[in-house]
């Protein structure tokens, strides 16, 4: 047999459940949250699409990641509460600036004490704006090549564009990371009409024949695409 017996079980999860004894002792072995990130975390799973946050072990993979390519400079499409922008913040350096995007600015009002109380608010830059409308501005200002990190987790409608336009941004050996890929295993058959659903899938295939990056993708959350740029 190629697999012991159970990986040959059809299972509907592709991890534990996250109340199984099993992926809680995974967190509790593994999360080091910064107190502020984790006040910010309970915070945001008590208001409404609470649970549209990154979950904590993939913001910590993120900052690790960022740690390991020495990461300066950060962008963060949908900021939400700031959850993964202030995770990265955390793991930057002193000078170090994540640019984050938003339209509503209800979710950041409600995170912000919680950037200042970590100390890592300076290091924050929240534009207010369409993501491609400030994608689109940091290209024009000649930040091409600039970032070290990208995490694309607004709209799934524009994914595509913002993954082109991430990619130019960021520094061969960047890191793009897009969480949600596997959207709720709707990626499989997406449902006529179900845009989100057929923008994922097709930006999956893109990023599958992209030769412009090394990939992964885990099956963290709902899925996490990590893209090396080459
Ligand atoms: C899945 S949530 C992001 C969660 C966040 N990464 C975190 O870890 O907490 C998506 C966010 O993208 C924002 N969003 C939607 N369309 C956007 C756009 N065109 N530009 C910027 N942000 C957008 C939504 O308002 C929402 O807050």
């Amino acid at each position: 047999r190629r697999w012991p017996p159970w990986r040959c079980r059809r299972q509907r999860c592709l991890l534990p459940p996250e109340d199984s004894p099993l992926w809680q002792y995974l967190l509790s072995r593994s999360v080091r949250e910064h107190p502020a990130l984790r006040s910010l975390r309970l915070l945001t799973l008590e208001q409404p699409q609470g649970d549209s946050m990154l979950t904590c072990e993939q913001a910590q993979l993120l900052a690790n990641l960022a740690r390991l390519v020495k990461a300066q400079k950060a962008l963060d499409l949908g900021t939400f509460t700031g959850y993964c922008a202030l995770a990265l913040a955390l793991a930057l350096p002193p000078a170090g600036r994540v640019v984050t995007c938003e339209v509503d600015a209800g979710p950041p009002a409600l995170g912000r004490p919680l950037w200042q109380q970590a100390e890592a608010e300076p290091k924050i830059d929240l534009r207010l704006r369409p993501a491609l409308e400030t994608l689109d501005g940091l290209l024009a200002a000649g930040e091409a090549g600039t970032f070290d990190v990208a995490v694309v987790d607004a709209d799934k409608e524009n994914c595509a564009a913002y993954y082109e336009r991430c990619l130019q941004l960021l520094r061969p050996g960047g890191v793009l990371a897009i969480p949600r890929v596997l959207w709720q295993g709707k990626v499989l058959q997406p449902q006529k009409g179900n845009k989100e659903a057929e923008s994922v899938r097709s930006l999956n295939e893109r990023i599958r024949r992209d030769a412009r990056v090394h990939i992964s993708l885990l099956p963290l959350g709902d899925g996490l695409t990590l893209a090396f740029k080459i």
